[in-house]
């Protein structure tokens, strides 16, 4: 039987990392977590042990850290760009490098509308995320969100769906519409100002999602995602995965009280999972 090495990668994941960006008038704070991973000539290092073609993941962790105070000052694409375009110019046996990026978000603390010049508070479970895959002649950047909250109380229902021995479900008209998305959209032409992009893009989202009248969460998702791809030309594609929050009517009937639709049970397990990939033709 003839055995080969198939598809590898290696490089360090979960570098913690921040910064104090100091304006004159008020710092700016950054915390990113970093994954490096290396694609190229690493067949001897699997098959004989020879480490002659390794960059030590340690090294690209501290390549993070150095290439962070001068390369890290404006958005998370910029840096990953700078790092992928670093490992894979410096290091010929590398042939391909993507970094990861995930940007935990703070708020500068407002108080009577003002605000703190170096006092932050937490933006919460939501993250910026980038993932940049760099060769010696091409870029791909993708751009998204992960852990974005959203609910609505109103607008969604549920409805003439398969119904089989199995179903206890019920029809619904209106109930409540909650998901955690992870959100990732692909640059066919990359952004002068990706941060902007990024402000856009979410707030797009966000209306989309407020406005819908929802038959389900596929069609929603669908409606996010095609909203996206209409109004930036320079996005080729969108991927958007929801999982329904269900927040399920509790039965008050059994103390002989009416639930006109205000009391509900939430779950967290199991739930429904809907992705899709929304491109262009
Ligand atoms: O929006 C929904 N889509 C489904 O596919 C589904 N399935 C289910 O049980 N509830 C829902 N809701």
């Amino acid at each position: 039987m003839k055995i080969k090495l198939g598809e590898n990668s290696y490089g360090k994941n979960a570098v913690q990392l921040s910064k104090i960006i100091r304006h004159p008038a008020y710092h700016e704070f950054r915390q990113v977590t970093v994954n490096v991973s290396l694609k190229g000539d690493f067949d001897e290092a699997h098959i004989t042990g020879d480490n002659s073609m390794i960059l030590p993941t340690d090294t690209q962790k501290n390549t993070v850290y150095a290439l962070a105070k001068d390369h890290f000052k404006t958005s998370i694409e910029d840096f990953a760009i700078y790092l992928a375009n670093y490992f894979v110019t410096t290091q010929p046996q590398v042939a391909a490098s993507t970094i990861e990026i995930t940007e935990h978000l703070y708020h500068r603390m407002q108080f009577e509308g003002v605000e703190h010049p170096h006092t932050y508070i937490g933006g919460g479970a939501e993250k910026r995320t980038t993932r940049v895959t760099k060769t010696a002649t091409k870029v791909n950047v993708q751009s998204g969100i992960t852990d974005l909250l959203i609910l609505k109380t109103t607008d969604s229902g549920f409805e003439k769906y398969i119904k089989d021995k199995y179903t206890t479900l019920k029809e619904t008209a209106d109930r409540i519409l909650a998901t955690k998305c992870e959100i990732n959209w692909t640059y066919g032409n990359l952004p002068a100002d990706y941060t902007a992009q990024f402000n856009n893009i979410r707030e797009l989202l966000l209306l989309t999602f407020a406005g819908h009248k929802s038959l389900s969460v596929q069609q929603t998702l669908y409606a996010m995602g095609k909203s996206v791809l209409e109004a930036y030309a320079g996005i080729s594609e969108i991927h958007l995965q929801m999982p329904n929050k269900h927040h399920i009517p509790f039965n008050l009937e059994q103390f002989d009280i009416q639930n006109e639709n205000e009391i509900f049970i939430a779950t967290d397990e199991p739930y429904g999972l809907i992705t899709a990939t929304v491109t262009r033709e």
